[in-house]
């Protein structure tokens, strides 16, 4: 692991805003840019086709939204990315520009790991821009259909660090609730946040990421955390699939396998690093998410990682890190693999600690 002790970190965030065709994105955004009292936004929308449709839905427009139309971000134009924030932060730094962070919203049918990767592998907006979040709009009414139809709108669930609940106001509470446990199975750490017609209290969608140099230590944990309600007497082995059981699961969801562990004491670096490695190796172009806060042995600030796929963002310390304990906590989320393979990966982890310590 890198040694990255620097605390401050200057670089802009974006917010990826996804979610599948007409689940509510634009809806959303809308409600964002007119909250008088919220950041200042710039805007990157991503359309795929020749109608610059959304674009014209946003109301308020100004010089801060750039379309981009060419194609879709998540497979033909990541390099266009690049040089659409080049020029955002270049008009910014000749004042033509004001803006605290950045939002983009993809194209409903965007997988996206491959615009995440963009941020990790891009030289440029590595240094510049971080990945504040992923907020997934999830449609209420269609949604549970669309999961069952369109692989691309479970993986964009899975990826995200928030749920947007949209058009709760066209289904009966039970049906959302149950919605609700099967948004939880897919991305068991997602907060889920109910949107009246894209009206969200404005501030749950910041700062989403644990990976934030001044973030604190209740924030990491939160990050990393299930929501979903748990049986006390679950997981007393320290790991446990986070699948909910009375969850409907559908073939797509089936697809999707999470995993998380605890461990009460510090790791080996070389242990964490070829379990990692392994991962990858093996597994590699199925890792949705790989999340987590890692005490080492012989290093007294824990660290926060991050990755997707094979790519990973440099750990970040948590220099002010308020936990009693020196507990690693690890959350997994895979495409094509169960819950169960992801556990025994994550007991290899395990196993050499408790070798180790033995
Ligand atoms: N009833 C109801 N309708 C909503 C709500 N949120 C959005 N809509 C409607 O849903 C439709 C689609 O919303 P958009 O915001 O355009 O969805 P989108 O995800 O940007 O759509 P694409 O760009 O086509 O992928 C619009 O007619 C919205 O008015 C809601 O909370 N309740």
């Amino acid at each position: 692991m890198t040694d990255n002790m620097d605390a401050t970190d200057t670089r802009f965030p974006v917010t990826l805003l996804t979610g599948f065709l007409g689940a509510g994105k634009t809806t959303l955004l809308n409600a964002i840019l007119t909250n008088a009292t919220g950041p200042r936004i710039a805007v990157i929308v991503n359309e795929f086709g020749e109608a610059g449709l959304d674009h014209d839905l946003i109301e308020a427009v100004d010089e801060d939204i750039v379309l981009m139309q060419s194609g879709c971000l998540c497979c033909s134009i990541r390099g266009d990315l690049s040089r659409t924030l080049q020029d955002l932060a270049a008009r910014r730094q000749e004042d033509r520009l004001t803006f605290d962070r950045v939002v983009i919203e993809t194209t409903g049918l965007a997988d996206p790991a491959p615009i995440l990767q963009t941020f990790l592998l891009d030289t440029y907006l590595a240094k510049n821009f971080r990945i504040d979040g992923v907020v997934t709009v999830v449609d209420a009414a269609t949604g549970p259909d669309t999961l069952n139809r369109q692989f691309e709108a479970v993986s964009q669930v899975a990826m995200a660090d928030l749920l947007v609940l949209s058009k709760t106001d066209l289904v009966s509470k039970s049906a959302s609730s149950a919605f609700k446990i099967r948004l939880r199975s897919l991305n068991p750490t997602a907060d889920i946040l109910r949107a009246d017609r894209g009206v969200v209290p404005i501030t749950a969608l910041w700062d989403l990421s644990g990976m934030r140099h001044q973030g604190t230590s209740d924030h990491a944990i939160a990050w990393l955390t299930p929501t979903a309600p748990r049986d006390p007497l679950e997981n007393l082995s320290g790991f446990a699939p986070s699948a909910t059981p009375s969850a409907p699961v559908s073939q797509h969801d089936a697809r999707i396998g999470s995993a998380s562990i605890v461990l009460h004491d510090p790791i080996p670096a070389d242990d964490f690093d070829r379990w990692l490695d392994t991962l990858i190796m093996l597994r590699g172009p199925d890792i949705l998410r790989v999340k987590g806060i890692v005490h080492l042995i012989g290093i007294e600030t824990p660290f926060v990682f991050h990755g997707v796929q094979h790519l990973f963002d440099p750990p970040v310390p948590l220099n002010d890190w308020q936990g009693k304990n020196r507990q690693s906590r690890i959350v997994v989320i895979a495409r094509d693999m169960t819950s169960a393979e992801l556990v025994f990966s994550l007991d290899m982890l395990r196993a050499h600690q408790t070798a180790k310590t033995a």
